[in-house]
């Protein structure tokens, strides 16, 4: 479904990912974590087109992300949902609104008024919130929210950068939940998180690869988590 072949990413600061070779199979869960800085963010880009590899191939549903022109990134994209580390909302526009901000620029506006919508955020447990702002929401509605936003397409893939960041425990494994049932769906689910303790309350619910940066590469983390 995704897969790099000896993938390197060097920027003006240096060479952040060296020779990564990594298949992610179609339906399967895996996290990723690493340090600060080792380049979680920058490998989630590269899967979803937003970056290219400086060298190596990157596919993604079998087709080389480097050759793939415009209109076929932007058909590529709409079948990788992704959770952005910030959640990325616009304050000015309603919480049903910004989660239906992929319908329109999709051109399916009419969907959004029907009911797909309101089933999505009820799944999220955000029902009784569609006309809130997003200022007025807390970090855990912001976060369920974002994975709303994420599957309104109802993406292929699922890529989550730090969908936990900000949330206390209780919220954290809400999310969690809600990650591992798209999964079960058939979806192919990759999270990027810091917080190993999360790691550790999803191998009771979900077969989960663990994948680590270190040192510019990406290694199988062991049962030592
Ligand atoms: N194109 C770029 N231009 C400048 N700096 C970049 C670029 N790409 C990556 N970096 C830098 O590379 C480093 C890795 O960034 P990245 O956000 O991928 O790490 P991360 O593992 O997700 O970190 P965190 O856990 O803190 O979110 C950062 O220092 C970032 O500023």
């Amino acid at each position: 479904m995704i897969e790099l072949d000896h993938v390197s990413y060097t920027y003006g600061g240096g060479e952040l990912l060296s020779d990564v070779s990594l298949k992610l199979q179609p339906g399967s869960f895996h996290f990723l974590t690493g340090p600060s800085g080792a380049g979680k963010t920058t490998l989630l880009k590269l899967c979803y087109g937003a970056l290219l590899p400086t060298s190596g191939r990157l596919s993604v549903f079998d087709q080389d992300i480097a050759r793939l022109n415009r209109d076929q990134m932007a058909l590529m994209r709409r079948r990788i949902g992704v959770v952005h580390q910030d959640c990325r909302f616009l304050d000015h526009m309603t919480l049903a609104e910004n989660v239906a901000l992929p319908l329109m620029v999709s051109g399916k506006a009419e969907i959004a008024e029907q009911t797909d919508l309101s089933d999505l955020l009820n799944w999220v447990g955000l029902g009784a919130r569609l006309d809130a702002l997003p200022p007025e929401l807390s970090g855990g509605e912001r976060q369920r929210a974002a994975l709303a936003r994420a599957v309104m397409l109802s993406p292929d893939v699922v890529l989550a950068d730090e969908p936990t960041g900000n949330v206390d425990w209780e919220m954290s494994q809400r999310l969690l939940r809600l990650l591992v049932e798209l999964n079960k769906m058939g979806k192919t689910v990759l999270i990027a998180t810091h917080d190993l303790s999360l790691i550790r309350a999803a191998k009771s619910q979900v077969q989960a690869r663990v994948l680590r940066i270190s040192q510019r590469q990406i290694q199988l983390a062991g049962a030592d988590l």
